[in-house]
């Protein structure tokens, strides 16, 4: 059993500088596109971790060519070659998701695209998240998927190398990436798409208007005029040579390291313009107490004399940390609109309460997510669930309260294999002021 990780605790404020990887939900989107664009394309600093890893695996099953190339930094960049016309899927062949929801969704509608069956399995975890609106959109596409019948993987898509559009309609009020999957690869549709959301609210919205402004910065003609219907006109996905972004989801634990220790934390190169969620970390952070200002490209957060309660909606991925900083609140907080967290890497939910309170906090579930009361924290173990939003939680937590120690911290692979040396390298370039610089390329350099 891998010992648990002894979260680093800081009594002073944190004065850092820290660049993050890039992000998962471009890198991923970019990958599929890059599978069925009309020539060679290029990712430059793509992220590495186990999820784009397992997007490269599932593309090159599917016949897509991957090819690591030197890149301007440490970073290798990505050359790819779509899935040649005719492709016909390997015998026996089973794509590994791991517990990655881009990969289990938005894979098997390309594996529509080519012929032969295409089995879909993948981590414990994976097997109870939500896919039953994937399955119906592809049988509403007249796509034969086997084995579906409980709306879990693992099940097989039988594709034929072809797929007739039309009118689809599907129910994603448990995860924006049903739309998303069908929408990335519609363009290579025979005739056009207009898929239809009917249910409960969309969560997530923002990763829709993501894959939508993608798509069509690569020639995609995308018609989302009508809430909750889009429509997608085929023809070619562009060839493209991208440089991808920084995680901006990724980077809310290192900034809610600022407001936990009283601190500043500086990330630089944050887009001016971005599709990614994180950037609403510029309106949820102040509400919290902390001065955030972006000058210069350099997002720069300071935390207040104390974190202030919140009650806020549709935080999406990035309710796991913004509970981390709910839980060291002098006033109670609210997360709203994140019922759909249930179905994510875990029960984020539960899973949030449980640890939180197994800390001294008081947390309760709601039916649509948290509330989070105030309460002395103590140290104790902090629980993953192979979650790595929740292991990074725990990180957060455990700055401002001793002895918390972070079990399988391992598992923040998924999209951020370097955490544990770039929060070390955090804390460390306040604990050595006088060389702050050297620190904070370590930290850049994910050391
Ligand atoms: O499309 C994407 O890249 C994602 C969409 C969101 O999923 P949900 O809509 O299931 O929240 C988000 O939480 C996930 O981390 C990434
Ligand atoms: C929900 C998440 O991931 P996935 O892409 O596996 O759905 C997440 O990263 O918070």
């Amino acid at each position: 059993m891998t010992a648990h990780w002894p979260a680093p605790f800081s009594a002073t404020p944190l004065d850092a500088t820290v660049t993050i990887p890039a992000s998962k939900s471009l890198t991923n989107r970019y990958l599929v596109l890059a599978a069925i664009a009309d020539g060679e394309s290029r990712l430059r600093a793509p992220l590495q971790s186990r999820d784009s890893d397992l997007m490269i695996g599932a593309l090159r099953a599917l016949g897509a060519g991957i090819t690591e190339m030197p890149g301007a930094g440490d970073v290798p960049d990505l050359v790819v070659t779509p899935i040649p016309a005719g492709f016909t899927a390997p015998a026996g062949l089973t794509v590994d998701c791991g517990l990655a929801g881009t990969v289990m969704r938005f894979v098997p509608p390309l594996a529509a695209l080519v012929s032969g069956a295409v089995k879909f399995d993948g981590d414990p975890a994976a097997l109870v998240r939500p896919m039953a609106p994937i399955v119906a959109a592809l049988e509403g596409l007249r796509v034969r998927v086997e084995d579906a019948e409980d709306g879990f993987l693992p099940f097989t898509v039988h594709g034929t190398g072809s797929v007739d559009g039309g009118h689809v309609q599907v129910d994603a009020g448990g995860s924006s990436q049903f739309i998303s999957a069908i929408l990335l690869v519609a363009a290579r549709f025979n005739t056009p798409l207009h898929l239809e959301h009917v249910g409960e609210s969309v969560p997530s919205v923002d990763h829709i208007s993501m894959t939508v402004e993608v798509l069509r910065s690569l020639g995609v003609v995308v018609d989302d005029s009508t809430p909750l219907n889009w429509i997608v006109t085929p023809g070619p996905v562009a060839a493209f040579d991208v440089s991808l972004e920084q995680d901006l989801s990724n980077a809310g634990p290192f900034l809610a390291a600022a407001l936990a220790t009283r601190g500043t934390v500086r990330i630089p190169n944050w887009p001016s313009n971005t599709t990614q969620v994180g950037d609403k970390w510029r309106e949820i952070l102040p509400q919290f107490g902390a001065t955030v200002t972006l000058e210069d490209g350099i997002l720069t957060v300071t935390g207040g004399p104390e974190i202030l309660g919140v009650d806020i909606s549709d935080t999406s991925e990035l309710a796991p940390s913004t509970a981390a900083i709910a839980a060291l609140a002098s006033t109670p907080s609210q997360l709203r609109g994140i019922s759909h967290l249930r179905g994510h890497e875990t029960d984020r939910l539960a899973a949030l309460v449980a640890e939180i309170n197994a800390l001294g906090g008081n947390a309760v579930e709601t039916e649509d997510g948290l509330i989070i009361n105030p309460a002395p924290l103590h140290g104790g173990v902090f629980h993953s669930y192979h979650d790595h939003r929740m292991a990074t939680a725990g990180a957060i937590i455990g700055l401002a309260v001793p002895g918390v120690e972070v079990e399988n911290i391992a598992t923040t692979a998924k999209t951020m294999p370097a955490f544990p040396a770039m929060w070390a390298a955090m804390v460390a370039q306040t604990a050595e002021p006088s060389s702050s610089a050297d620190n904070a390329s370590a930290v850049e350099a994910g050391a």
